[in-house]
């Protein structure tokens, strides 16, 4: 036989019992009848004990009591044929006039005793449960209304009665023998003493009950009926992608239910689990959820965890000094003080050094700890033999469990990559041998970020989400904007990643979402946004957000940016950047971005530095990384003045060209920088520093290609201006090159420490003669590389490629362990 409970939403509303109607139609076909254990409708002990409450007090009662009474009574009217509802009106009105009584017993003489109390908190499950008998006696025959009363013994401890689980058990089985072919349905939550006196279960009382009948008929499974998919891998209202559980054991339950919305109370299943009883968790609302089954053995999972669980408000104490060290019995006298105290203590760490003992409390119960601990321990105080206590407030517990960690190695290691690489300091941990449960105490801010990275990193199954923070909305920062969007699915499908743009700014605006801005109208969404450009507002805003894989990314061409990029890694946040004037300023700077990327655990990638998204900066750390050493360089590295020297042939002439190469995407912002040579420059310098020389500006030896006034030109029109009245030295240079079957190639060079960038003109037997449009090429010469060079060539500008090169970086963030 089954057990049945149903919980206070799932007899909270017509629609509800409805759908109870059916459930217990489909059981009432078994050969077996169940037993049906009901809560009261939902909300009503709260009400019952605020209106014992009021009553003590000398309130008035009695609208609360006609409202209490209506919706029982609007039950009957719409659930019950007409015939048959005076009877239940009649059952239901001598409770209402017996609650009336005792209510104002109360309020006469301003008394609420535990007992009255338990007499009043009674009413719910009685009202609910002759409501629904009658009901479920229109439908089937045998039904039969149980007050647990007269089966349930408890002794006398009224609130928190302790049950005579073998009296009740007996009572119970002689009740089902005697009734064996009628449907029981059972008042939860209540019982009574020796004398016939009401008492109650406590908490998660009417679980108790359906445990307890399961336990004493051996019933083959017990199923909790309530208002969510079971028990599901994380709180899902601060886990979007928590999923339901189908299966997990009796320990893992326990361990999980820490939860905010408490699926069930496990203590109170105790006596299913001694009978090895399975629990079946189903939800009323959605009735075909097959349920997550609680078992005493599960089926091997492929699950690492089962989930993670969390207490979002505690303290910790910690208590140190050598007067511990080596000190057998005191940390019984520390704990029998706070059990004494009645002080729960939630979690308790000691360092093997036996120097500190930190553990964690309800954030009520602090000073109370403390005060008593400094009674206690005053004589060790005062001998300088133990510290002051310190309290720390605002934190939270995390907790992984699952019995698959067991004898598991890495699980921890998982576990404090995801908690480190978000920047979450660990306050302390815990975690007992039996190795289902790892907890740690983290501040109460990072809580939702600790949940959400620990969960992406666990079940890895499900897609893992990055937030992004993006700078600029020019060429490049709105060709990655399309990429992203029209790659998304596909992100998912074969890398199980998606990219959320948490938060978008140009010069005139900023927009923030942390469910991700749409990509199809972030234009519109950035317009109409009442954020006024402020890049610390930015950036503050993104910290305060406190989202987890968070990355920022600089696709700007702008100085402004990289003077918070050491801001940003110290939040613990990832930066890509296009921008090359961070890592072509000073060597300090760029030496400080890299040395704070690494104390914080994150990335700072810069691919398009150098090529765009040709593998240029990954190739040289590779050839780093493996101990390689770089002899020489040899590269072309602007795609502009390469798309100029192209097509820079015959007729053509050099401003119409250059206008060319801006037009298509390939120059700065200001074309200058690259004809000057200027970016030519900052990519010598970023490649001289990944291989190793601690070089500044300075030490680069440049050739203009430009004359002297374009490279005083004012503004970007007078440049263009000058390329125009210039013309004959452009054409000088050209016929030059064509005169000897030579073409013109701007080549930089790195040799023995020292970087040049000069004008060439090369024949056929060079290996840069053969290029076109933007193409880059660099070769590099190392110790491994000797007789023939590494080569890497292609389009090195344009905003496709350059796009392409930093999405790539956002992909291959280390967020994954
Ligand atoms: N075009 C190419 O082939 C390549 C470009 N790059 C780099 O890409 C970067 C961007 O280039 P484009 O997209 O062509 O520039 P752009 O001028 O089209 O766009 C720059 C964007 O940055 C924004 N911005 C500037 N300062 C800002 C600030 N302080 N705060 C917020 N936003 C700010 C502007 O509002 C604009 O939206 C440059 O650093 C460039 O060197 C790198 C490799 C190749
Ligand atoms: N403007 C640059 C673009 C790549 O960094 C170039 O022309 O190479
Ligand atoms: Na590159």
């Amino acid at each position: 036989m089954k057990v049945l409970k149903f919980g206070g939403t799932s007899v909270g509303s017509i629609a509800s019992i409805q759908t109870l109607l059916n459930i217990l139609g489909d059981e009432f076909k078994n050969q077996e009848k169940p037993v049906i254990v009901l809560s009261a409708m939902g909300g009503v002990t709260n009400l019952l004990a605020s209106m014992a409450e009021d009553a003590a007090e000398g309130k008035e009662f009695t609208a609360a009591l006609a409202d209490l009474e209506k919706r029982h009574f609007d039950v009957v009217k719409s659930l019950l044929d007409v015939q048959n509802q005076n009877p239940a009106f009649t059952r239901l009105k001598i409770h209402f006039n017996q609650l009336e009584e005792l209510l104002q017993g109360v309020l006469t003489l301003r008394e609420l005793t535990p007992k009255t109390r338990d007499q009043i908190l009674s009413f719910g499950e009685r009202c609910s449960t002759i409501m629904v008998s009658k009901i479920a006696a229109q439908h089937f025959k045998d039904v039969l209304f149980v007050d647990a009363v007269e089966v349930i013994k408890t002794d006398s401890a009224f609130g928190n009665a302790k049950v005579n689980t073998e009296l009740s058990e007996m009572l119970i089985r002689n009740l089902y023998e005697a009734n064996k072919d009628k449907m029981l349905i059972v008042t939860g939550f209540i019982a009574g003493n020796d004398a016939g006196q009401t008492t109650t279960l406590g908490r998660g009382g009417s679980d108790y009950t359906a445990a307890i009948f399961g336990s004493a008929l051996n019933a083959k499974e017990i199923q909790i009926w309530t208002d969510v998919n079971g028990m599901m891998t994380a709180d899902p209202r601060m886990v979007k992608k928590a999923f339901s559980l189908t299966e997990l054991t009796y320990t893992e339950a326990m361990e999980l239910s820490y939860f905010g919305a408490k699926v069930i109370y496990p203590p109170t299943m105790i006596p299913a689990f001694l009978k090895k009883i399975p629990i079946v968790i189903k939800n009323t609302f959605e009735p075909e959820f097959e349920g997550t089954v609680i078992r005493h053995d599960c089926k091997a999972s492929s699950l690492p965890i089962k989930g993670i669980s969390s207490i979002n408000n505690i303290s910790i104490l910690n208590l140190e000094g050598s007067g511990m060290v080596g000190k057998s019995g005191f940390s019984g006298r520390l704990f029998s003080l706070l059990a004494r105290e009645q002080i729960n203590v939630i979690l308790i760490t000691q360092s093997s050094s036996e120097h500190s003992i930190t553990f964690a409390v309800q954030p009520q119960d602090t000073e109370r700890a403390k005060q008593v601990i400094e009674q206690e321990f005053e004589l060790e105080l005062a001998a300088k033999k133990l510290e002051h206590l310190v309290i720390e407030k605002n934190l939270a517990i995390l907790a992984i469990v699952g019995e698959n960690m067991k004898q598991t190695p890495g699980m921890s290691g998982k576990l404090f990559h995801a908690l480190g690489r978000n920047g979450v300091n660990v306050r302390a941990i815990a975690q007992g041998s039996s190795e289902y449960n790892i907890s740690v105490i983290i501040s109460a801010n990072d809580l939702s970020k600790a949940l959400n990275a620990v969960h992406d990193a666990f079940f890895v199954q499900l897609t893992k989400t990055l937030h992004a923070f993006c700078l600029g909305t020019g060429n490049i920062g709105k060709t990655l904007f399309n990429q992203l969007n029209a790659h998304s699915q596909y992100l998912k499908d074969n890398n199980g990643i998606q990219v959320k743009i948490a938060g978008i700014s140009n010069t005139r605006k900023m927009t923030f979402n942390s469910d991700g801005i749409s990509l199809d109208t972030w234009q519109d969404d950035l317009q109409a946004s009442p954020y006024e450009a402020d890049l610390q507002g930015f950036i503050s805003k993104m910290k305060e957000m406190n989202l987890p894989n968070c990355v920022f990314i600089d696709n700007t061409a702008s100085p402004v940016p990289i003077g918070f990029y050491e801001q940003v890694f110290k939040a613990n946040i990832s930066v890509i950047t296009c921008n090359k004037i961070g890592n072509s300023g000073s060597y300090q700077q760029y030496r400080t971005f890299k040395d704070t990327a690494r104390t914080h655990g994150v990335d700072f990638f810069y691919e398009t530095n150098v090529g765009a998204g040709l593998p240029i900066i990954n190739t040289l750390k590779n050839l780093m990384n493996s101990g390689d050493r770089v002899q020489r360089i040899e590269a072309i590295l602007s795609g502009t003045i390469s798309f100029i020297f192209n097509n820079f042939k015959g007729d053509a002439n050099f401003h119409d060209v250059v206008k060319e190469a801006q037009e298509k995407g390939y120059t700065e912002p200001d074309p200058r920088d690259d004809l000057s040579g200027k970016d030519f420059m900052r990519k010598m310098l970023i490649l001289a520093r990944d291989a190793g020389y601690a070089m500044e500006e300075a030490d680069v030896e440049i050739e203009s290609v430009l004359p002297q006034a374009s490279l005083e030109a004012k503004s970007v029109d007078d440049f263009y201006a000058t390329l125009k009245t210039e013309d004959a030295h452009f054409a000088k240079l050209k016929d030059l090159a064509e005169k000897d079957g030579k073409v013109l190639r701007y080549i930089g060079k790195l040799e023995n420490g020292k970087v040049t960038i000069n004008l060439q003109m090369v024949d056929e037997n060079h290996p840069f003669y053969m290029l076109s449009g933007s193409d880059n090429i660099i070769s590099f010469i190392t110790d491994r590389y000797k007789e023939r060079p590494l080569v890497v060539k292609g389009p090195g500008a344009g905003a496709e490629v350059t796009a392409a090169g930093v999405f790539a970086d956002l992909i291959n963030l280390g967020v994954a362990p």
